[in-house]
């Protein structure tokens, strides 16, 4: 059911300085940041040749990833994006599977324009999952 690895997400404490590290360190291209305030974070992405490298910064008092950096001061891996044909036909296997979707169950509209859904951390081994519809 799930297809290509659409992006590793990394939670970092200071933006400009994880653009610093991937475009001017790294050696990446590295897009301009964009504002998702429906997601609670500001977003660059890192364009590797075979996937993408989303840096994710918090964004208003409620976001998502607030609790993630206090744990972890330094950043860390956040969620992996797996893409799949059909978000809906993904998510009652899913939830047919004994899995949860976190927030209200419906797909939210990612940063590439296109449905997204989570999947909750204790249910995959720890990692949190994005499902992007493509
Ligand atoms: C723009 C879009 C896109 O790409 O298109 C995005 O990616 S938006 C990316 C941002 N949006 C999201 O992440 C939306 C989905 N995420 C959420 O709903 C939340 O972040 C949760 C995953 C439910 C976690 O919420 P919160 O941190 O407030 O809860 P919590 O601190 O009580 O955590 C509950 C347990 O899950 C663990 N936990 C929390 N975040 C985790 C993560 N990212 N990976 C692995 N484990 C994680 C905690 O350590 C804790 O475990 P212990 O109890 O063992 O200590
Ligand atoms: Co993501």
């Amino acid at each position: 059911m799930i297809g290509r690895l659409n992006h590793v997400a990394i939670a970092v404490p200071d933006l400009d300085e994880g653009i610093r590290l991937y475009r001017d360190v790294l050696g990446a291209r590295v897009s301009e940041p964009q504002d998702e305030p429906d997601h609670g974070v500001r977003v660059v992405f890192v364009e590797l040749p075979n996937t993408k490298i989303e840096l994710l910064y918090p964004l208003g008092e409620n976001s998502p990833i607030r609790s993630f950096l206090e744990k972890n001061s330094s950043g860390g891996i956040h969620h992996v994006c797996y893409e799949v044909e059909d978000i809906l036909a993904a998510r009652d296997r899913l939830t047919g599977e004994g899995a949860r979707i976190l927030g209200d169950g419906e797909p939210k509209i990612g940063a590439h324009g296109k449905p997204v859904l989570f999947l909750h951390p204790k249910d995959f081994t720890g990692t949190l999952v994005e499902l992007e519809q493509v």
